[in-house]
């Protein structure tokens, strides 16, 4: 009973027990096991039960759990360097690294968090046109800033939560939402307000509604659009960033984001962020621009540490990414070849390393409305049973599923296993 009573306790202490909404399995039936540790790509709770691991902190844990040389940069870098609020070299060398590895971003700026780098990114765009429009995706999710908390994704989107109280009117009213993957509602959109809108935010991979990978030819249009109105294209890639592929989704269409905004992977699973890109734009940044946006924590050296420690050894070893892709087909083929042996309602959509398993009976799932079709009644009870079966994957099909380059056949067929054992 060690998980239930710490779980508990935590209650009488933090809102629902936890730190982020997700974390808490609000709509499952079972509490969530407290984590002890990690290695690789196991999870061990408080009472020694071990899981393999599918969320992976919810992305950034690529290399796996307590990856040795990710540890060894935070041993060595907390030795003498905590914290100072003053420029180091850590920080250059893991800005020079992103601008001189990743494309289109020729400056970046170090924040703390997924939702500060989106935060950032679009006042960004605001202050470089002057404009104050933004436009988002349903389903897509950018973190809690006010402005983004419209038909969001994830806990959002799992709870039902159409708005969000203690968001004003006037913080969303220049939010405008669009439907992901149709190209003719954002010509409408761009033809009604097409010279006051400062930015349009994507996640080119959509992670929060599930894995909804957008259509090529939906974010050519998309960025011909954002081009012919003056508008920035902003790519979220704080999921997808350095986890399709080290260069990221926008390494997958061939269209040019002006800002791009990271984070997860890229702190090695300290709290960090970053948004980055065009020259021109980045300059409007305080102390050189007019654009004010700072942090006492941004650019930490252990955080700095961590991530370059992570990026340099993705870097290095392409062959990570053909591994994680090799093991998320066999994982991707084995669960449909169960779910058509036994008859489940499954769709399942895959991009690279993150894929989510659709209770449905659509063929195809390509926007927050086909996702908001699915049986979130028949996943809970599919992600209970996994749950029991030592697999640990999100409690809500609007998530994710990651793997990491210390996942093998064995875990994944210990997931297909398992699943083999779950009816109806
Ligand atoms: C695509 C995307 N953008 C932004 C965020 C916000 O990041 P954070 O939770 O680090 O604030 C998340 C995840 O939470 C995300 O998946
Ligand atoms: N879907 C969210 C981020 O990607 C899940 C993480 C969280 O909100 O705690």
């Amino acid at each position: 009973m060690r998980n239930l009573d710490i779980f508990n306790e935590s209650k009488k202490y933090m809102p629902g027990g936890v730190n982020s909404p997700v974390r808490a399995f609000k709509d499952a039936t079972v509490d969530p096991p407290v984590i002890k540790k990690g290695y690789g790509a196991y999870l061990e709770d408080e009472e020694g039960n071990t899981y393999v691991d599918f969320i992976g902190a919810w992305g950034p844990m690529i290399l796996g759990h307590c990856d040795e040389d990710v540890v060894n940069a935070i041993k060595t870098t907390c030795e003498t360097q905590i914290a100072f609020g003053a420029p180091t070299e850590l920080e250059l060398k893991l800005a020079k690294h992103i601008c001189t590895t990743v494309d289109n971003i020729d400056m970046i700026r170090m924040v703390n968090s997924g939702t500060e780098a989106t935060m950032s990114a679009v006042k960004l765009a605001r202050g470089f046109t002057g404009r104050d429009k933004i436009v988002k995706f349903a389903g897509n999710y950018h973190g809690h800033f006010e402005s983004f908390l419209v038909s969001a994704g994830s806990g959002v989107m799992t709870e039902g939560i159409p708005g969000c109280a203690g968001v004003p009117e006037e913080s969303v009213k220049n939010t405008i939402v669009a439907q992901y993957n149709n190209i003719e509602n954002i010509r409408c959109i761009f033809d009604k307000y097409g010279s006051q809108i400062a930015a349009v935010i994507i996640e080119p991979v959509a992670g929060n509604m599930g894995v909804v990978p957008a259509k090529p030819e939906f974010l050519k249009g998309l960025s011909d659009i954002c081009k012919e109105n003056g508008a920035l294209l902003i790519f979220d890639e704080v999921m997808s960033g350095f986890r399709v592929a080290y260069k990221g989704a926008q390494s997958f269409y061939g269209v040019k984001p002006d800002l791009v905004t990271f984070a997860k992977i890229m702190g090695g699973g300290l709290p960090c962020g970053a948004y980055g890109g065009r020259r021109d734009v980045m300059e409007h940044l305080s102390p050189m621009g007019p654009v004010y946006q700072a942090g006492t924590m941004s650019g930490n050296p252990v955080v700095m540490a961590a991530g370059l420690a992570t990026l340099t050894k993705l870097y290095n070893n392409p062959y990570y990414y053909e591994k994680i892709e090799r093991l998320a087909a066999m994982l991707e083929n084995g669960v449909k070849e169960i779910a058509k042996e036994k008859g489940l309602p499954i769709l399942v959509n895959r991009f690279q390393s993150m894929m989510t398993i659709f209770f449905t009976n659509e063929e195809k799932i390509e926007n927050y409305e086909d996702a908001k079709k699915c049986d979130t009644n028949l996943y809970r009870l599919f992600f209970e049973h996994m749950l029991k079966g030592g697999i640990y994957m999100a409690p809500s099909q609007f998530e994710a599923m990651f793997l990491s380059v210390k996942h093998t056949e064995k875990e994944i067929e210990k997931f297909l296993d398992v699943m083999r054992t779950f009816n109806i």
